[in-house]
């Protein structure tokens, strides 16, 4: 469904050019949850960005990057925003940085569908309830009309969640998407997001630096250092059988304390 070939980044700051992403090649089936894992400043980011088209002002993208066959990197206009509404959702670090702080949570949700889906306004209200009902929220109505200051963080990344699901997407881009979280909170989005994503036979492409919670929800993961993937596999095998030294080293500094979830919850 999404296959990164060759990509290569590079971004202009201050008249300088800085060689961001080297020859990067990723795929991500259909319902496949995908895994880039790798230090602060590897090139995470700008991944996920690039195949939104969304890389900083003055990048320089080579490569192809296709989703079901079309070449994103020469989308632009309509079609370009309908791969952004339609096909491929997003969900950062901060939900803060997503939300409108002065509009309440249920009128962001109602007015996204509507301008992303046409949908009118009644029908909007109705599936935000049933789409907080989905990320685990109770009190459907009471945060609907609530602010983004009077939300907790875990509650607020629930509800970008439910707005990044709204369109029924083929794939979701999470970039860290638990990290600004107390660690309580986030187990519980990340269940909840696995949960959606399973039941809705969404794609993911999840990045952290975490190579547990990646091994934990990923079918596959790829190891990034420095703009290049250096190496990439399922997670038994990059535990058992890790080929690359950075991916060793990675391994050595988990913390002894941390048991290896496996794929599929095992344990070591
Ligand atoms: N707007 C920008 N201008 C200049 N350099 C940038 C810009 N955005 C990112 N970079 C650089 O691009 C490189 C890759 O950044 P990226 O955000 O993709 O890393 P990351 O692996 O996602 O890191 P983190 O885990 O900290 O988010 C870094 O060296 C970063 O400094």
């Amino acid at each position: 469904m999404l296959r990164i070939e060759n990509l290569s980044l590079t971004i202009r700051a201050q008249r300088e050019e800085i060689p961001v992403l080297h020859s990067v090649n990723l795929t991500v089936g259909r319902g496949e949850s995908v895994g880039i894992v790798g230090e602060s400043g590897s090139g995470k980011s700008m991944t996920l960005r690039s195949i939104l088209r969304i890389e900083p002002d003055g990048s320089t993208v080579t490569g192809r990057i296709t989703f079901d066959g079309t070449n994103v990197l020469e989308l632009s206009g309509e079609p370009l925003r309908r791969l952004r509404s339609h096909e491929i959702a997003m969900i950062a670090q901060n939900p803060h940085a997503v939300l409108n702080p002065v509009l309440a949570v249920g009128r962001y949700l109602v007015e996204g569908m509507h301008d992303a889906q046409g949908m009118p306004t009644r029908a909007a209200k109705l599936r935000a309830g049933e789409l907080l009902e989905q990320v685990g929220i109770d009190d459907v109505d009471r945060v609907l009309r609530s602010y983004p200051h009077q939300l907790s963080g875990g509650m607020l990344q629930r509800v970008v969640i439910a707005g990044a699901i709204a369109g029924n997407p083929k794939l979701l881009l999470a970039d860290e998407p638990t990290t600004a979280l107390d660690v309580t909170t986030q187990a519980e989005v990340m269940a909840i997001l696995d949960d959606c994503r399973r039941e809705l036979g969404m794609a993911m492409l999840f990045v952290t630096h975490d190579l547990d919670l990646a091994a934990a929800v990923c079918d596959r993961i790829s190891v990034m250092k420095d703009g290049v993937v250096v190496e990439d596999g399922v997670p038994d095998q990059l535990r058992d059988n890790p080929r690359h030294p950075y991916t060793r080293e990675l391994m050595a500094s988990r913390p002894a304390s941390i048991a290896w979830h496996g794929s599929k919850g095992a344990t070591a």
